[in-house]
């Protein structure tokens, strides 16, 4: 190898002493970097002279995500890229990438090949498929598609698999779009099954012990049964409807007081009328509060749940989002049940916040989980409307401190699902979620049935750029020192490492920081830091690199990496500059977690 090291640079040869490749601007390692240069002119083009490994060269590097991938010309120079985030970086510069993630829910509106295209172009990073609705063979449908997408465009949208849980739901409206309730009118509720079409004013309630005031549920297998015949344990709760309690769907949009009970039948009376949407949540109030004990009784993961999360594990979901968690011992369940299967390890548990005992244990249940959501739709209907926005700031700040990912979710531009443009409180709303740093925005409604779902994801792209842009000039870095979280000596390592490569990025105003990690929990950690400028993290498996795309600021790449970090260095700047993702004098700090060390360079 030759120590003396030749830059060619459109304007100027580099001369540089030996022993040093770029010059750190100051390198501060646990364990020192070999200082032995490996770099040559030709190791800088991609084109002339591949780097050792290259025979694989063409799945090498793979874009981030939000664009279509370049085809057959790229191909020969070894490198997968998206066009999309190439012309972005190539245009603007590093600064100008968006931080913020997006997330879609896939319905009828967006579930077709072109239609997921169109939302991976405008900027979708996950795509949410909630169980509540649809067959499994229409979800398994789209997790292909999306994973087609993936493979031919160049693509790395994850999927998260949303599972119904079992708070009490309406039923499906027997197909019709939607039902009005005028103010007034009498609907009954009932657990009645329809043979035909549905009977006019009447809906159909999601679980038996609606009205008979008996609900039998094994508590340890949740079956729905008296006694239950897997393992012999029952528990038997009596609930009931009163007249008098209060019946809001959808936490509100439309209500009802219970007005008469007769056999499976609950007549209601609308006092606020609406929209029904198939599926919507039931809650019951009586005197003010809402009535607990009925969904306290309700296994968080159901038997239909189970089913489901073996059928997401099949289809290799990215991420499991787990309805109306209340604590962190359902989660845990969860994540050994995955562990002991093929593939599910590989799985994150997202807890969804939607529950008043979500909040009482919340501390506890994000410990456990590998993400949170601020699901304010079913949030909204459990605590006072005007506790929820306190409530998000909390989980966002929680969920920060711990190192997990945090998705603020429902009714962001709620207006959108009939109108082209958003008001401007939902604007306010977004650019608060994007201020408070939340990892992610989720669309529900807007892009499952809405009539413009890629304008909405518009709306989330261009705000969360204007926040972020403001925020940077603004120079508002993050003031708050970040608890440590690890114990282990090497974790603390790790942390302490990321914490201050965000800080000297920051100091520095260097254009981006590259982190090289297996299993992602390195750029989690400079993530959680939200460095003023963006993070290019490269892994080498997909899944990983998937999983990567939920968080603040992370461009995900994979990248066929040794232990070497020189050569990594060294393949990484040949691979983006070929092209023109980088170019020479951009200021990278880079760390990894195989070497414990910083290192500062001026790309060659
Ligand atoms: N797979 C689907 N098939 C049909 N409609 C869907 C689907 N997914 C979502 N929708 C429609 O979009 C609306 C809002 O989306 P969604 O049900 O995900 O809301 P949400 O409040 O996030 O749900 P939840 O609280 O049940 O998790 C639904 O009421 C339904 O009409
Ligand atoms: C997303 C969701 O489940 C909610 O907001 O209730
Ligand atoms: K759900
Ligand atoms: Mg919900």
């Amino acid at each position: 190898m030759s120590h003396s090291i030749q830059f060619s640079t459109p304007s100027r040869t580099l001369h540089l002493p030996p022993t040093r490749l770029h010059p750190p601007l100051s390198s501060f390692s646990f364990r020192q970097f070999p200082l032995t240069s490996t770099f040559k002119h030709t190791s800088l083009r991609a084109s002339s002279s591949p780097s050792p490994d290259s025979s694989s060269s063409s799945s090498l590097l793979h874009s981030p995500n939000g664009t279509p991938a370049v085809k057959s010309e790229e191909r020969s120079s070894g490198i997968d890229v998206d066009t999309v985030t190439e012309a972005e970086l190539k245009e603007n510069g590093f600064r100008s990438t968006r931080r913020t993630k997006l997330i879609c829910t896939i319905g009828p509106a967006t579930c077709g090949f072109e239609q997921l295209e169109a939302l991976a172009e405008g900027g979708m990073n996950v795509a949410r498929l909630n169980m509540c609705h649809g067959t499994r063979d229409w979800h398994r449908d789209v997790i292909r598609s999306v994973r087609r997408l993936n493979e031919e465009k160049g693509f790395a949208v994850a999927i998260m698999m949303d599972t119904e849980g079992s708070e009490i739901h309406m039923g499906d409206l027997g197909g019709e779009a939607s039902a009005k309730a005028e103010d007034g009118e009498v609907w009954t509720f009932t657990v009645r099954a329809f043979d035909a079409s549905r009977p006019e004013r009447t809906i159909s309630v999601s679980y038996d012990g609606f009205a008979e005031g008996i609900l039998c549920f094994c508590c340890f297998c949740n079956y729905q049964v008296d006694v239950c015949m897997r393992c012999g344990y029952h528990f038997l709760c009596d609930v009931d409807v009163r007249v008098g309690d209060e019946l809001l769907v959808d936490g509100g949009m439309v209500r009802f007081d219970v007005i008469e009970k007769i056999g499976p039948d609950v007549k209601c009376l609308c006092t606020d009328p609406g929209l029904l949407l198939p599926r919507a949540n039931l809650t019951f109030w009586r005197d003010g509060s809402l009535v607990r004990e009925r969904n306290a009784m309700l296994p968080t993961i159901s038997s239909k749940d189970w089913l489901d999360i073996d059928f997401g594990i099949a289809e290799g979901v990215d991420f499991i989002a787990v309805s109306f968690v209340k604590s962190a011992e359902v989660i845990n369940h969860l994540k050994s049940y995955l562990a002991a299967r093929p593939g599910g390890g590989d799985i994150g548990v997202i807890a969804k916040i939607e529950s008043i005992d979500s909040l009482t244990n919340l501390e506890e249940i994000i410990l456990a989980s590998d993400g949170a959501m601020v699901a304010r739709g079913d949030l909204g209907a459990q605590i006072p409307l005007e506790q929820v926005p306190a409530a998000q700031q909390r989980i966002v700040k929680v969920c920060r401190e711990l190192n997990k990912p945090v998705i603020v979710a429902s009714q962001l531009l709620e207006s959108m699902i009939e109108y082209p443009t958003p008001t401007r409180a939902e604007v306010a709303d977004v650019s608060e979620a994007v201020r408070q740093r939340s990892d992610a925005l989720m669309l529900s409604g807007e892009s499952a049935m809405g009539q413009f779902p890629d304008k909405a994801l518009t709306v989330l792209r261009s705000v969360s750029l204007r926040i972020e842009r403001w925020w940077r000039e603004e120079k508002r870095y993050e003031a708050t020192p970040l608890q440590a979280i690890s114990s282990a000596s090497s974790d603390k390592i790790s942390e302490e490492i990321c914490n201050s490569a965000s800080k000297m990025a920051n100091n520095l105003g260097v254009d981006a920081v590259f982190v090289y990690t297996k299993n992602g929990h390195m750029a989690s950690l400079v993530s959680r830091c939200r460095p003023d400028c963006p993070i290019f993290a490269f892994t080498n498996t997909t899944s990983v690199r998937r999983r990567l795309n939920l968080q603040w600021g992370l461009i995900p790449f994979r990248l066929s990496f040794s232990e070497d970090m020189e050569s990594n260095l060294n393949k990484t700047f040949s691979l983006l500059k070929s092209r023109g993702m980088i170019k020479s004098g951009d200021l990278v700090i880079a760390v990894s977690d195989m070497l414990q060390s910083i290192q500062v360079m001026n790309v060659p």
